[in-house]
């Protein structure tokens, strides 16, 4: 698929999934470029009347939310979210989930999990069969060149992120991301329990057993999966 048609299902499930959020909903809002499009559509009932709150899962997300006057609260101001729709780097035929190509994946788990129901929606292009996105870890700076070590001696293939001008990428709870190009990784499961117990990572990009429903978009149209 040419990115133009990339780019049009992303606009097109991020239109979708703004149907399943009704009036009075707490509703997580996830980050990244298909949610751009989730977020302007969420906009536009929001000026024609439809009452929510939304939490959102990154300052970008925040930014872009507040300025079409979608009323927002942070996780800790809501005693509870009914929906989180998000998008995904990679889903495979598990169900799983890669997030954090975008380096929220910290704030949209705290988020997810503390949520009724979870949606992720997506372009066909995200649907594998076996993971081949390089997972991204999130990781207190001090320190984080040995444990890149660490990750490399555990043959996970470990980078630590940078931007074009060669710094370290730092998330919005200024911390490193590095990411483990594993390719495919066939066992998710296992890799969070090798990445869970070391210290200096805060979290990982596996996101597992989580979602309820995911939105497919294909040329002909949407695909609803309900998970679980
Ligand atoms: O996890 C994320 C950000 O941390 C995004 O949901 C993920 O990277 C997908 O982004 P996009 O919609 O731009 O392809």
């Amino acid at each position: 698929m040419d990115s133009e048609a990339i780019k049009h299902q992303k606009a097109q499930v991020g239109q979708e999934a703004v149907q399943y959020i009704e009036d009075g909903m707490v509703i997580g809002i996830g980050s990244g470029s298909t949610m751009w499009y989730m977020v302007e559509a969420l906009g536009k009932r929001v000026q024609t009347g439809l009452n929510i709150i939304g939490v959102p899962t990154s300052h970008a997300t925040r930014k872009h939310a507040a300025q079409l006057g979608i009323p927002l609260k942070t996780v800790d101001e809501v005693d509870h979210i009914d929906l989180t729709i998000d998008g995904a780097d990679q889903i495979d035929v598990q169900y799983q989930g890669i997030k954090g190509g975008g380096a929220s994946h910290l704030m949209e788990k705290i988020v997810a999990t503390n949520s009724t129901k979870n949606m992720w929606i997506v372009d066909e292009s995200k649907m594998v069969e076996a993971f081949n996105y390089p997972v991204p870890v999130e990781v207190i700076p001090y320190g984080s060149r040995q444990l890149e070590r660490r990750l490399a001696q555990m043959d996970l293939h470990p980078r630590l992120r940078k931007n074009p001008a060669g710094e370290f990428v730092t998330t919005d709870s200024n911390n490193y991301i590095i990411d483990l190009y594993l390719d495919p990784l066939t066992d998710p499961i296992r890799l969070a329990n090798q990445l869970n117990p070391l210290v200096g990572i805060i979290e990982h990009g596996l996101f597992l057993n989580m979602v309820n429903t995911i939105i497919v978009q294909h040329e002909q149209g949407p695909e609803v999966i309900n998970v679980r």
